[in-house]
């Protein structure tokens, strides 16, 4: 499990982040939900060590992060860091060569279910399969989270919903994932939980199961709730 408690950040003067509580669980598809700037890649990138929090702590089954959390925990950004002139196999070579975790297996099916041709060089590709190369080199690795920044962003409705497919698929098997996205409506049916981010607090943290079954409500209604009050 991922548990985040209480922490809190600043940008300068900027508190963004005020007391952030709520846990992702391994086998669950945890979605962090806010509107623009409300702190959720700020989130994820605290989760991987990447920027410090002034408070607060974060357990990764049961662990404080460290730089061993490398090895449970993949982080998936919003934008592709391999470099433009390189291919498809070539990014593909690179990481298994880095990782001792990549799974060549996962990799040629990831890459067979995106259908991307391993001959195509990174700045050439679209944003739709650009955002899907990024995924396979996350979940290429054998960790046991994944966290994925925005993974719909910017892309067509096909690929979003080849993408949506996958959180579904064995590709994903029995690990822990959180997403931010915007893009509600693609995964709603698919998310487990809902973490909702606002003026720096979780403001709601709810099984989608539950609120639909209990309360009749979708993930939408909850958010027109929250921010319409
Ligand atoms: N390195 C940084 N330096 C200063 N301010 C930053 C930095 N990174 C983020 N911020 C600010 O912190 C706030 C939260 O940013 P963050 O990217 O975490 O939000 P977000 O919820 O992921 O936004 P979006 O939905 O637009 O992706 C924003 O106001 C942003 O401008």
């Amino acid at each position: 499990m991922i548990e985040v408690k209480h922490i809190r950040k600043k940008y300068g003067r900027k508190q963004v982040l005020k007391d952030v509580t709520f846990t992702a669980e391994k086998g669950q598809i945890t979605c962090l939900i806010g509107i623009n700037g409300v702190g959720k890649s700020t989130v994820l990138k605290a989760i991987m060590g990447l920027t410090p929090v002034a408070g607060g702590s974060i357990l990764i089954d049961g662990q404080p992060i460290s730089s061993r959390s490398y090895e449970s925990v993949t982080f998936v950004p919003d934008a592709i860091s391999m470099p433009s002139g390189m291919t498809v196999d070539g990014c593909i070579r690179f990481m298994k060569d880095y990782y001792a975790s990549w799974n060549s297996q996962r990799a040629d099916e990831l890459k067979t279910f995106f259908k991307l041709n391993g001959t195509d060089k990174v700045g050439e590709l679209s944003k739709g399969n650009t955002a899907k190369l990024n995924l396979l080199l996350g979940l290429a690795l054998d960790t046991d989270y994944v966290l994925m920044d925005e993974p719909f962003s910017g892309i067509d409705i096909f690929s979003r919903e080849l993408i949506a497919s996958v959180f579904t698929s064995h590709l994903i098997e029995d690990r822990g994932v959180i997403v931010t996205t915007h893009e509600i409506g693609d995964i709603e049916h698919l998310i487990d939980k809902v973490v909702l981010l606002d003026n720096g607090v979780v403001r709601r943290e709810f099984q989608t199961e539950a609120v639909r079954m209990e309360e009749g409500k979708s993930v939408i209604d909850v958010l027109r709730e929250v921010y319409n009050g």
